[in-house]
């Protein structure tokens, strides 16, 4: 990814990205959906070792990545004031001083994504920034509360300001082989969403095989996701190379047959900037640079924000800081 990027500031394309609409479910495609695990294993090994950027073309990687994050905190004991905290970080992610130095102003995360009590504290925050509130909904992170609750938490974050949803899928669906099912929940949350986007959190780390994830994915688009995301961070393992692998070539795969763009947002156990930069080459060379934008791309991280700051002071500085320093990203 020896290549350039343009500034991570300057403006998006034009053209708005016709929202995705679903379709009907088509159970042909989703039962012909396959995945070799042993070759999808041997491509994601590659990357890591082949893929490297340095100086000047890390740091404007590294800057992109920072307008990719969803700036999260999901923690049982969330107050107004650490989601006050980590707003201010999404509209200042990095020290004034090193943004001087790199050239860059008007830097900010993609979103900020909380649990639905903290919605107005964020939406409070953020006002007038431009940067999103995403919410993580429908009984987040189990998705085993009454399904009409699901829904109506939906409705009380899009009306607490949110403008993205995270929803978790129930997982049985997929592991009991219930397509029909998993179809009918998207569709009906999508539904709840209304003008919201909505991302679904498939838990891959508990589906069982990536033949499953590759199904649960297209189910999802099909059903009218605009992301599809890995991970909820809580389960046991969350967003790995070889998942993503076959959740992008799903999003390819809707993209060639219907035109319509899907984001993807891997989440969980991101938190080391040159994680970050294999993830961007893996979206560049399976998608292209137009889903590295932040209408197409997020991580979803708690602690990612912190290292990549500290690659930038050592970019600009030569010396490392303690991690401490940038503990609120
Ligand atoms: O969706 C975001 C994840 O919950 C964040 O996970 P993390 O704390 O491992 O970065």
């Amino acid at each position: 990814m020896q290549t350039k990027v343009d500034s991570p500031t300057a403006q998006l394309p034009q053209t708005v990205e016709a929202r995705n609409p679903g379709m009907e479910l088509d159970m042909d495609w989703v039962m012909g959906a396959q995945a070799n695990t042993s070759a999808i294993e041997r491509r994601c090994a590659t990357l890591p070792g082949r893929r490297s950027v340095k100086k000047d073309y890390q740091a404007a990687w590294l800057l992109r990545a920072i307008t990719l994050i969803d700036l999260t905190t999901l923690s049982g004991d969330d107050t107004e004031a650490r989601v006050r905290r980590l707003c201010a970080k999404a509209r200042q992610p990095v020290r004034a001083d090193l943004l001087d130095r790199l050239g860059v102003s008007g830097l900010t995360t993609g979103a900020v994504c909380v649990y639905h009590e903290m919605v107005p504290a964020a939406v409070a925050a953020l006002q007038g920034s431009g940067i999103p509130v995403a919410a993580v909904s429908t009984g987040f992170p189990a998705g085993l509360s009454p399904f009409h609750l699901r829904v109506a938490e939906i409705g009380e974050s899009v009306k607490a300001g949110a403008e993205e949803i995270d929803i978790v899928i129930s997982r049985r669906h997929v592991l009991e082989g219930n397509w029909q099912t998993l179809y009918d929940e998207m569709r009906e949350f999508r539904a709840a969403c209304g003008e919201a986007h909505v991302k679904a959190i498939l838990a891959t780390g508990e589906l069982g095989t990536l033949r499953n994830v590759a199904r649960a994915s297209l189910v999802c688009m099909m059903a009218g996701a605009d992301f599809i995301k890995t991970s909820t961070g809580k389960e046991t393992v969350n967003a790995t190379l070889p998942v993503s692998l076959v959740m992008i070539r799903a999003i390819r795969d809707y993209h060639d047959r219907t035109g319509y763009r899907i984001g993807y947002k891997p989440a969980g156990g991101i938190s080391k900037a040159k994680d970050a930069l294999v993830y961007l080459s893996l979206l560049k060379e399976e998608l292209g640079d137009r889903w590295l934008r932040p209408d197409l791309f997020r991580f979803g991280a708690s602690s990612l924000l912190g290292d990549i700051e500290r690659q930038l002071e050592h970019h600009v500085s030569g010396a490392y800081s303690a991690g401490w320093r940038h503990a609120a990203g």
